[in-house]
């Protein structure tokens, strides 16, 4: 792989405005049949999401992903979002268990509109198998597969059936897998984007690595559809997650789906815990990414999202943080 290079490597180069004010610029995304005010979804992870989320980004517009590390609760979530007439999006896994999860909604009569199989090393034949029988039991379900990090993974996965795929292995912030195993787009996820996207006949989910609002733009340029993010949501007075005080300030817990405390044994750990600053209102950051995803159509000379993907880039290889801290 040539040109490999990573979120703060690139600067977006501006283009002639075409709108009066930022707020006439339009941040929706559609993905499977729906439209969403945001490319963005938080990530299936249980410190980051939770039904009272889940319940409240979907009244308000925006795509979620259920996790799926309460897998007793996840009937009654979906019956619960069908009662309130809203998106049902949930995750599954690959084990055997996960087959007859799928059967059980069949004889339940329940057919979520999204359904992401949620697995560390997604180019596997249990995925392929997984969207198989899916796509069999429950063909109206837009079906997400990850995770994956060559365009060879997304095109068997497009090819097995998944309507969407998940490119990232390994740049997420808990995230301990390049350290453990050596593998994955750690360091060069933004290059791995584009490099699956090229190959991609159906929309992709980049996931993990974006630090700041702007690595939002930057994944629509190289090539994803919607981008999902753990870290900038972690911490918030909404998230899941212990909340504790060290010298008067405020911190909530943000640990990988693979750590110790999610799985509750150390076997296969490649993920970590870490504490996070309080960080206020989720919806505050919901309306604070529109805002700078505006801005950034805006620097992208058009009104809408489709402008970002065409615009010029450079490669600033000594780094855009030039020193600075990032906030
Ligand atoms: N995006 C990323 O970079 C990563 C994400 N994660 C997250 O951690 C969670 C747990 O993931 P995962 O361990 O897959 O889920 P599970 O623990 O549910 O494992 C799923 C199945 O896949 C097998 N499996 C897992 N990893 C591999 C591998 N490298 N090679 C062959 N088989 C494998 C497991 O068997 P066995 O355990 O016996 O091998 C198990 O049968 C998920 O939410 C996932 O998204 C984890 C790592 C990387
Ligand atoms: N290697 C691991 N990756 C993990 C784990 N738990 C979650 N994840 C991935 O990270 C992203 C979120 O990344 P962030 O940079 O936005 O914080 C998440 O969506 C998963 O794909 C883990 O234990 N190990």
């Amino acid at each position: 792989m040539e040109n490999v290079f990573d979120y703060e490597d690139i600067q977006l180069i501006p283009a002639k405005c075409v709108v009066n004010s930022r707020s006439e610029c339009d941040t929706a995304v559609s993905l499977g049949g729906h439209t969403f005010k945001l490319p963005v979804v938080p990530a299936n992870m249980q410190t980051i999401i939770d039904e009272k989320i889940a319940i409240s980004l979907a009244e308000n517009g925006y795509f979620y992903v259920m996790h799926r590390f309460e897998p007793g609760k996840r009937l009654a979530f979906i019956q619960d979002m069908n009662s309130r007439r809203l998106i049902t999006s949930i995750s599954v896994g690959v084990k055997e268990d996960e087959y007859n999860f799928i059967l059980q909604l069949v004889d339940e009569q329940l057919s979520p509109d999204f359904i992401t199989i949620d697995i560390a090393h997604g180019h596997s034949n249990a995925v392929i198998k997984m969207i198989q029988h899916i796509k069999k039991h429950l063909p109206q379900s837009f079906v997400i597969a990850g995770n994956v990090g060559t365009p060879e993974a997304v095109r068997e996965l497009e090819h097995a059936g998944a309507d969407a795929t998940k490119v990232g292995i390994g740049p997420g912030k808990v995230c301990i897998t390049k350290i453990k195993t050596g593998f994955g787009t750690g360091g060069w996820q933004l290059a791995a984007l584009r490099w699956c996207a090229k190959a991609a006949s159906k929309p992709i989910i980049a996931d993990g690595g974006i630090r700041t609002h702007g690595d939002v733009a930057k994944s629509i340029r190289f090539g994803a559809t919607m981008v999902m993010i753990g870290s900038l949501f972690a911490g918030h007075e909404e998230s899941p997650g212990e909340t504790f005080e060290k010298e008067g300030k405020l911190y909530k817990e943000y640990f990988g789906s693979a750590s110790e405390y999610q799985k509750g044994e150390k076997k296969n750990v490649e993920g970590k815990k870490m504490y996070v600053e309080h960080k206020g209102s989720l919806k505050d950051t919901l309306k604070e990414m529109e805002q700078d995803l505006q801005s950034s159509i805006s620097y992208a000379g058009g009104s809408s999202l489709e402008a970002i993907r065409t615009v010029d880039y450079v490669v600033v290889k000594s780094s855009i943080f030039n020193g600075d801290q990032v906030y």
